[in-house]
């Protein structure tokens, strides 16, 4: 099998001893999986490799014949200003340290340093240029406002623009070895944008799901990186944990805000040592999967209630992206209802039928808590029950009346001001009247049924009202 290569753009190490070039990739790999490395001991060679390989960053001896590291460090600067430079002299001298940082250079480290040192300042560098090119491609795309992979979105239903800033956020980050938070009410569809991600990020293995919520960490663990026979009472066979599982692919943890402590930190502990052990094995084994989290909690919140763990929480949001609520998109109802609408008839085997008129509008002025899975589960039981051309209206209402009974008055809606509040003057009572049975009737398309439905008022009371109105 192929290793996946980290970082995905190469490290160029550059120095006239080849022990020392060969010391530093063993170092590199080892300690820091930095496995995409190219060497070179003739500073000449420096920038026609930098012409030829997609270098992002070089580690410069400083100390070389024929053209010296800070001359090097120069051209680099000039020419590929986008590329990091990290200077590795044999000797600690303050002055030139200085020279190096104002010339461009990223670090400046002393071949003596403690490998953590060495490393350490490696992979912030690669972090560094990483989210430089994110956020280069990001721009590029906000500012086009245009999706190269289209296709990867479509089974994501939406016409909405922050969903399709969305898209290009992800677009962005899809092939980053970082993890990835996506967050957002329950059934907003976090994740279809995790296999939209899978599919974009190139990766040849599987996309992984594991519901984490409910998982002790035993099960949690087992579940994750499995266990050799004999491991326990009752361990007959050896099993693959799910990590190995998404080898070279994604593994999609849901639920993460459910994670118990000890699960958390064994998680921390894949992501930062990329290496996991089987349930009694004493031999590693590498984490080669994207991970992708998601949550419909506020992890933020729970990291501030102490009942996640911040380094943690700092680690997966490094990319995130943040799923809008139907609510906040109400554009899309019409567009999702025709999707569903076609997909139920089409898996009950039923011609596809003809919305009444104002359907759309109706389901616009619900808050839909569950999202775009309630709006689905609402279509396909319209659809199972109807017999006509034309679907009935009634089996829409009926579910829009029994969710908000369910909830109780005070979260049927979401908390709503006082709209009299910021009123200098308040509007009598039939002036504040007939502006509500405008508005529903704007919101109702002029359907008197619906707008009487929206006001909590019976149809002959608002034609009573309407009658008033205009005498
Ligand atoms: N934009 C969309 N277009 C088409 N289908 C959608 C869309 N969003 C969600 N769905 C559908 O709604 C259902 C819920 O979506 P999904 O499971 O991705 O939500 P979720 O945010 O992961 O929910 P949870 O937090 O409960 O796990 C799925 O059947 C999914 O296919």
């Amino acid at each position: 099998m192929t290793e996946t290569l980290y970082p995905d753009f190469g490290v160029l190490l550059v120095d006239d001893e080849p022990d020392w070039l060969g010391s530093l990739t063993l170092t590199l790999e080892t300690a820091g999986g930095i496995n995409n490395i190219t060497t070179c001991s003739d500073s000449r060679q420096v920038l026609s490799i930098l012409e030829e390989k997609r270098i992002g960053l070089v580690m410069l001896d400083l100390t070389m014949p024929h053209l010296s590291g800070e001359e090097v460090l120069a051209q680099i600067a000039e020419r590929y200003p986008d590329t990091a430079v990290i200077i590795l002299s044999g000797l600690n001298q303050l002055e030139t340290a200085v020279r190096c940082m104002r010339l461009g250079a990223f670090d400046y480290c002393v071949k003596t340093d403690e490998e953590e040192r060495i490393v350490g300042s490696v992979l912030r560098a690669i972090r560094m240029v990483e989210m430089r090119s994110e956020f280069q491609e990001m721009s590029s795309r906000l500012i086009s406002r245009e999706l190269s992979h289209p296709e990867a979105f479509s089974a994501i239903v939406t016409g909405d623009r922050s969903m399709l800033d969305v898209f290009a956020y992800i677009e962005a980050v899809a092939k980053s070895p970082q993890p990835l938070l996506i967050t957002g009410e329950s059934g907003v569809g976090k994740e279809l944008i995790a296999q939209a991600v899978h599919r974009l990020s190139g990766c040849r293995g599987k996309l992984v799901t594991v519901n984490v919520a409910g998982l002790d960490d035993t099960v949690f663990a087992d579940t994750l990186f499995g266990h050799v026979r004999g491991a326990y009472t009752g361990a007959d066979q050896a099993r693959r944990g799910m990590v190995e599982e998404a080898s070279d692919g994604t593994l999609f943890l849901d639920e993460i805000g459910d994670l118990s402590i000890p699960s958390q930190v064994k998680l921390l502990r894949l992501l930062q040592e990329r290496e996991y052990y089987p349930l009694g094995c004493d031999l590693p084994k590498r984490l080669k999967a994207r991970i992708i989290v998601a949550t419909h909690q506020n992890l933020s919140a729970k990291e501030g209630e102490g009942k996640f763990r911040r380094d943690l929480y700092y680690r997966l949001r490094t990319h995130r992206v943040q799923i809008p609520a139907l609510r906040e998109r109400r554009g899309d109802i019409p567009l999702l209802l025709d999707h569903f609408l076609a997909e139920a008839a089409e898996a009950l085997g039923k011609k596809k039928p003809t919305p009444p008129k104002g359907l759309a509008q109706f389901l616009s002025t619900y808050s839909f808590p569950g999202n775009v899975r309630e709006l689905k589960a609402m279509v396909f039981d319209a659809v199972s029950v109807h017999r006509d051309r034309m679907l009935s209206m009634d089996s829409f209402v009926k579910a829009v009346e029994s969710a908000q009974a369910e909830a109780g008055p005070s979260t049927a809606a979401p908390p709503r001001q006082n709209p009299f509040s910021g009123f200098d003057e308040l509007p009598t009572f039939s002036d504040a009247a007939a502006f509500l049975v405008q508005e529903a009737l704007a919101r109702a398309n002029g359907n008197q049924t619906l707008a009487a439905r929206l006001l909590g008022i019976s149809q002959p009371a608002l034609s009573k009202r309407l009658k008033m109105m205009h005498s």
